[in-house]
Parts: structure tokens; sequence; C-alpha cells
């Protein structure tokens, strides 16, 4: 027998469910991924990229603007000068100066250049004549000419296997205020690489100095090419208005990715330090996170709406038959017969067959139930309703009409043939132990039997068998009588 009807769609309903859980994980998921976004955002512009600016800076003026000091007190030094002005005679003097001065505050080199004689001196004595037409001399002859009281140069050290250094050169006047040479000391920029390497590193951020024309002076890895700022177009496009501004928070784009930059003005060195940081390369991280929880979602959604799609099942089929069977004998009830009569007239509309109505009803049934009680009632009605279940095809249907009448809707049969099968249920009846527990309970059936005709209403077919049952039970009962065909 197939299930009369159904109460709800299950489909609708789980895919409602699903539509519902994965829009509701999707919304979640996405606003989290967007505060976290914004947060790390706000935290890189306003304390991750600031901060680094400051250490770098803290540690520059460490490094750097102590020798500028020392460089400007070696200019006004008087015994430097005076030697100068006394004709450079006594070479050891200036060198064990020079030699002093780079002990004593732990610098790379220090150095006098004379203006008169051109001679560069260091702590180790002459180095060489500086000459104009040499290019590692060039310092040499700016200084000479510029306005500024020292600068600061990074450059390859002659006098230390070319290692990178910076200078401070300062300009050295005598007490007339004549020009008469340069002096200094230089230092590595090895420390200063290693923070902004440790830095870039750790924070993934590019760091460098520029000077004040935006070429890059100090960079992070001495194994790469410096970057040129002028040949990335998001960059070069804000690079002058950055270096007037000299210092304030950017953001270019770079190869596709939005990049943040810092830019900090050292007054003291005349550079500019620039932190940047990849923002795509940043937000990698809750990138991560977003897919993985959008993963998560999703195999939730599944498992959730599986289990739904299990569940309701089980309990939807347990309520249809619920709702369509009769609880005690398990035969179909009056309102799944008038959704399933329904159906069999469409179809019979379609496909005209014969239909046969078997209304059956217990002789005498309320002796039984007075003699044995009502439970005993009950095991017949039960054994009887089995019985008759059981002789049915797969297209009958038998439904419990009454209390202790049944109705058998038979597709396919003629009254005839209806009359044949009531006399056949009708002896099965007779002969059978409708109570197992008490085998001296027996039972009959009577029958009424009419076949279905097109030009009336199943309730009045119905009503033809009920007529001829009525016809049996007054000629003694255990009986079948097939009602005239409609006129
Ligand atoms: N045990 C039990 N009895 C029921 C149930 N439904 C109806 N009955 C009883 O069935 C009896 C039917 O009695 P009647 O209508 O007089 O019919 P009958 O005793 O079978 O007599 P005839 O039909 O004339 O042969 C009533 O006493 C009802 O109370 C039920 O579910 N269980």
């Amino acid at each position: 027998m197939s299930r009369p009807f159904r109460i709800i769609d299950r489909r609708s309903l789980i895919l409602l469910l699903g539509l519902l859980l994965s829009c509701g994980f999707f919304a979640t998921t996405l606003f989290g991924y967007f505060v976290s976004k914004e947060a790390i955002r706000s935290a890189i512009i306003g304390q991750d990229l600031p901060l680094t600016s400051s250490n770098i800076y803290s540690e520059i003026q460490k490094d750097l603007v102590r020798p500028v000091l020392i460089s400007s007190t070696m200019a006004h030094d008087t015994f430097l000068r005076d030697w100068i002005l006394r004709g450079e005679n006594e070479v050891g003097e200036m060198s064990r100066y020079l030699a002093e001065v780079k002990v004593r505050h732990k610098a790379f080199s220090s150095f006098f250049v004379s203006e008169k004689s051109g001679i560069y001196y260091t702590g180790e004595g002459v180095l060489k004549h500086v000459a104009e037409n040499e290019p590692r001399d060039a310092w040499y002859f700016r200084v000479r000419d510029m306005q500024e009281e020292y600068e600061i140069n990074v450059d390859p050290d002659l006098a230390n296997s070319d290692a990178l250094t910076i200078f401070i050169n300062y300009r050295v006047f005598d007490f007339d205020h004549n020009y008469i040479g340069a002096t200094g000391i230089g230092l590595t920029v090895d420390s200063v690489r290693r923070l902004i390497r440790d830095y870039q590193t750790r924070f993934k951020r590019t760091i460098y100095f520029t000077d004040a024309s935006g070429k890059v002076v100090v960079f992070g890895d001495p194994t790469k090419q410096p970057p040129e700022l002028r040949a990335r177009p998001g960059l070069a496009a804000q690079l002058d208005h950055i270096l007037k501004e000299r210092t304030g928070f950017y953001q270019f784009k770079d190869g596709g990715d939005n990049h943040l930059l810092n830019v900090n003005y050292l007054p003291e060195l005349q550079w500019y330090l620039f932190v940047e940081q990849n923002e795509d390369v940043a937000l990698a991280g809750v990138r991560q996170t977003l897919y993985v929880n959008l993963a998560i979602s999703l195999l939730v959604t599944l498992i959730v709406t599986f289990l739904s799609y299990l569940t309701l099942g089980h309990y939807q089929s347990r309520i249809e038959t619920m709702a369509s069977t009769d609880k005690l004998t398990g035969l179909l009830n009056r309102h799944a017969f008038g959704i399933l009569i329904d159906k069999l007239l469409a179809s019979h509309r379609r496909n005209p067959q014969p239909i046969t109505f078997l209304l059956a009803d217990i002789d005498h049934f309320k002796q039984i139930n007075d003699r044995y009680g009502h439970r005993t009632g009950d095991q017949v009605l039960t054994n009887v309703s089995s019985l008759l279940r059981s002789t049915l095809r797969a297209a009958d249907f038998a439904v419990r009409w009454g209390g202790e009448e049944f109705l058998l809707v038979l597709p396919g049969c003629t009254g005839d043939e209806g009359l044949l099968i009531a006399e056949k249920l009708r002896l099965a009846v007779q002969e059978s132990t409708p109570c197992p527990e008490n085998a001296a309970i027996r039972t009959t059936l009577s029958f009424g039997v009419s076949q279905y005709d097109d030009r009336e209403t199943p309730d009045q077919a119905i009503s033809r068998a009920d007529e001829a049952l009525y016809a049996v039970k007054q000629t003694g009962r255990n009986g079948v009588s097939l009602a005239p065909a409609k006129t």
C-alpha cells in the first residue's frame, strides 16, 4: 500500500533550513572577517608602523646623533686646527689624535682631509691624497663647497676594506673662519641594517631610508638592490608630496596589493625613514581564518541538514502513519480513505476500470464484548483486520469504517469478482480463531458488495453495499450479497 499523503514537503523544509544556516554562518563569518580586517588595519596604521618607525628612529639617534656631536667637537678642536695652521708637520701627532678619537668613541674610522695639502689623514697615518678627478674623492669637494656645517654620507670606506660606512663629514675653519679641511668619523651601517632586517623578517615590513631626493640610502638586505621608489608607479605618483610633507601616513597600490606607508623625517640626518607594510600580506592570516571558518560552516551546515533530513524523514513517516491509520487495527482510517479514493477515481477517469466495494461487519460483536470483555473484543477486531488485510493485493486497501465495520476497496474487480472474494473472506473468518488465547471464541462476517458506477459518488456506491449488507443481516448473517447495479 502506498503512503496516502504527505503532511509537509520535507525537501523544501530541508532546503530552507540549509539556506538559513548557510546564510547565517556566511553572514557572521564575513562580519567577523571584516571586523578583524578593520582592527588589523587600524592597528597597523595607528600603532605598528608608527611604533616601528619610532623604535628605529631612536636606535638611529643612538647610533648616529652622537657621532655628529663627536665630529662637531673634532671640527672645533683647537689642537687639530693649530696643527694644520702650523703646517701639518708632525704626522704622528695627527694620527695619534685621530686614533684616540676612534678608540674612545668606538668609531669605525676617523679622518681629516687638509684643504691645503689634499692629504687624507686617518688614525694609521696618511691614507692618500684626494684628487678632484677621482670619483671616490668627490665627497670631499662636495663638502668643501657646501653651505651646511656637515653632511652625512653613506659610502664604501677605503680605509676599511670598502665596508659600507656612514660618514659624518664636518667642515673645519681656522680662527678667522677660513675653510681649512674636513673631519669626522665613520661608522658601519650594519647595526642599523640588522635592526631593519629584524623588523622586516619579524613583521614582514619593508624598511629603508631615503635622502631628500627620494633615493634609498640604507636598505635592510645588502644582498638585494635597494628599491627604486620612482619605479613603483603607485608610490612614485606621491613621492614628491611625501618628501615635501616629511612625516605622515600614506597608502598606495603596488603589484595589485595595497601598501600602507609611514614616513618620518629625521632632521639630524636629513633622511626619511620609510616603513612599509603590504596590507594583503598582513591580512593573509585573517583571510586564511576566513576560509577555514567558511569550510567549517559549510561542513556544519551539511551535517545539520543531513541529520535533520534523516530525523524529519523518520518523524514525518511516523506522523503520516499515525494520521492515516487506525491505532487498534493498523488499517487505514476514514480520513486516509477520503484521500485515496480521490486519487483512485482520478486514475479511474484517465484509465477506466471496475472498482468494487466490500462492506464487512462482524456479526453479534456486542455479545463478544459483553461476554469476554472489551480487551478480547479488541483482540478479535485486530485479528479479523489482519486476516482481511492479508488477502489484499497491492492496489487494494482496507479501511476501518466503523466500530466493527470494515470497508475493502478493490480496484480492477467487478462486482461478481468482489462477491467471490467476499465469500472467500467470509469462510476464512468463519474458520479462524480470532482470539488465540480462547479458541472457543469464533466469529463470522456479513458482506455487502457493490460495484462502483461512474454516475454515482463513492458514498452512494458504499450506501448500496450497506443496503446489501443490511439484507444479509436481516436474513441470518454470515453471508454475502451483491447490491443490484445502479439504475
Ligand atoms: N472492543 C471493542 N468494541 C467496539 C469497538 N468499537 C465498537 N465496539 C462495539 O461493537 C459493538 C457493535 O454492536 P452492534 O452495533 O449492536 O452490532 P453487533 O453486536 O455486531 O450486531 P450485528 O451487527 O447486528 O451483528 C458495540 O457494542 C460497540 O461498543 C472497539 O474498538 N473495540
